[in-house]
């Protein structure tokens, strides 16, 4: 495996990815956008900070990629569609530097109220300016946090010993959570209307883009003082500036840029804003952290195990993949199969899980069917990554369901494929923890193991039939391993399985259906 790492990590976590025998690292930060289309071409991993933009035409370049580790939170420069859309694995190091962005917003805030660092400049500089850098206390001020995160969460804390009041806003916390850490849930305009502070901790995604920006700051009390350790283009920079200038914001520390680094930004000259460049997650602890983890993220990716910070792919408990494991096969030869045993094209991909699979995480499951359907269409690389997307390109509609109806079987997974001419429906199990067997097709009930080469046939049931088969079989030199048969009833409708151990050429097929008298025969690989 060979991984290219293209900005600064902590050697921690380069150390994890050398130990691992075949394992080759690559640093070269600083690459141009020309070096690096260049540069990826080989590698089937790249791990990278806020400074590499992963844009489409970089994944279109890679040639090999399978993961791109981010080792820190934002991936705002990354194109995670186009990622997608090719099959490669987005993984980021979530946990490991909400601390150091915590202490920064509120070292920011101090520093902010404290006028640090213009006393520190005019101090170095020679002179003794007390009066010019008179202060304020933020015990009683209200702390508005937009953004209720992992870092929000841990800035309301230490909000909250420093005796401040916190209105928090965030579509996707709870009041209780809220309320556990020591805010008020509410709304912007809340927070707008009454905070002396506001901090914001959202990702920067197009609903946050330039969230606060003119009519935001109009709505705000007059010298209320805002902080920016998330990323720029959250605060429109323009509208700020001018809210400076109004006095309207009596003070801004910013950490994160619309450009960086913001060389010629008029922010910069402004004395009430203060700036550090993007230093949130750089501290030691911090960088050690998202260092090994996102070299035991992209490690894993490579081993087979499951990639839990992945963004792009669902992720579980290690506990629960144990569980759902067997069903991953069962699941993609289903798809595979069905979607062999239908013609048109596929509109409506249904997945009906009923037995104890029902008490699980059955998502990963779905798209091990669903990439089992996609898998046979020549051309495209399927993996785990890319099904769902893939089979929305097609405008195939998925459907997942869990049934309440226990049946005969432990588990069972049905898989209905409807296509713009015709419906067929595939059942499996999974016996004693280990055995898939196809047990029912459309209404036939019929065990067959689904592996290898198979031939299925519908037919009348009669003498004769079955050995017909077996005599063309044999006449081209194709071995039968297995044979089973399903009917409705005596003498009706039937249809058989066979394992075979040899390819079955379109001619063999043909045959069967004029000489022994078959409606239809489908050759499946799985
Ligand atoms: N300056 C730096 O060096 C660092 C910056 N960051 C930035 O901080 C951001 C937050 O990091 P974490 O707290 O770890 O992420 P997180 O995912 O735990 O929290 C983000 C929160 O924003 C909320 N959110 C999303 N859309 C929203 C919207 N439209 N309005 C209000 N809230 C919204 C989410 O529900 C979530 O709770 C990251 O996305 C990253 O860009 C993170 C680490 C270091
Ligand atoms: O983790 C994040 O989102 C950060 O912004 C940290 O960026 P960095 O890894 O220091 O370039």
């Amino acid at each position: 495996m060979k991984v290219l790492i293209t900005d600064p990590i902590s050697d921690e976590g380069i150390k994890i990815l050398k130990a691992e025998p075949g394992v080759q690292v690559d640093v070269e930060t600083k690459l141009t956008k020309e070096q690096l289309l260049e540069k990826i071409k080989g590698y089937e991993a790249l791990i990278i900070r806020s400074e590499t933009q992963v844009t489409k035409e970089v994944i279109e370049a890679a040639d090999s990629l399978k993961i791109i580790g981010r080792a820190g939170v934002g991936i705002d420069n990354v194109d995670v569609p186009a990622a997608t859309a090719k099959g490669i694995i987005v993984a980021n190091a979530p946990e490991g530097n909400t601390i150091a962005a915590c202490e920064h917003t509120i070292a920011m805030m101090f520093a902010m109220s404290r006028n640090i660092p213009q006393a520190n400049s005019s101090l170095k500089g020679g002179k003794w300016e007390r009066s010019k850098f008179m202060g304020v206390e933020v015990l009683g001020k209200t702390l508005g946090i937009i953004g209720m995160g992992r870092i929000g969460g841990e800035v309301t804390k230490r909000a909250r010993c420093m005796g401040m009041e916190v209105l928090a806003q965030d579509p996707f916390t709870t009041p209780e959570r809220a309320r556990d850490l020591g805010a008020k849930l509410t709304t912007r305009e809340e927070i707008y209307q009454k905070a002396d502070y506001i901090t914001v901790h959202t990702p920067l995604i197009p609903e946050t883009r330039h969230m606060i920006s003119t009519p935001q700051f109009d709505m705000m009390k007059k010298g209320v003082r805002v902080i920016n350790c998330a990323r720029g283009g959250i605060i429109d920079e323009a509208a700020l500036l001018e809210a400076l200038k109004s006095g309207k914001v009596a003070g801004a520390a910013l950490d994160v840029f619309e450009k960086e680094p913001p060389v010629g930004s008029p922010l910069l000259e402004q004395p009430n804003v203060i700036v550090t460049p993007h230093l949130g997650a750089s501290t030691k602890e911090a960088q050690i952290s998202v260092a090994v983890i996102i070299a035991e993220q992209v490690l894993n990716a490579f081993k087979g195990l499951p990639v839990t910070t992945a963004l792009n792919i669902p992720i579980m408990k290690p506990e629960t993949m144990e569980k759902i494991k067997p069903f991953l096969p069962l699941a993609e030869n289903l798809g595979k199969f069905t979607a062999q045993m239908v013609d048109g094209r596929i509109q409506e991909v249904d997945i009906t899980y009923s037995g104890d699979i029902t008490q699980k995480d059955v998502s990963l499951i779905t798209i091990a069917a669903i990439k089992g359907i996609l898998d046979f269409k020549k051309g495209e690389l399927v993996n785990y990554v890319n099904a769902k997307a893939i089979a929305k390109d097609y405008g195939i509609k998925v459907v997942e369901s869990k049934s309440g109806e226990v049946g005969d079987y432990t588990n069972l997974i049905t898989v209905t494929i409807k296509t713009d001419s015709m419906q067929r429906k595939v059942q499996g199990t999974i016996f004693g923890n280990k055995d898939a067997r196809i047990v029912g097709i459309d209404n036939y009930r019929i065990e067959a193991n689904p592996a290898g080469y198979m031939i299925v046939t519908m037919h009348k049931d009669r003498p004769g039939v079955i050995g017909n088969v077996g005599t063309i079989l044999g006449k081209n030199d194709i071995n039968i391993a297995g044979m089973v048969v399903g009917r409705e009833a005596v003498r009706g409708e039937a249809i058989m399985i066979l394992n075979v151990d040899d390819a079955v050429p379109q001619p063999v097929l043909k045959e069967m259906i004029e000489k022994a008298g078959l409606y239809d025969a489908r050759y499946v690989k799985l």
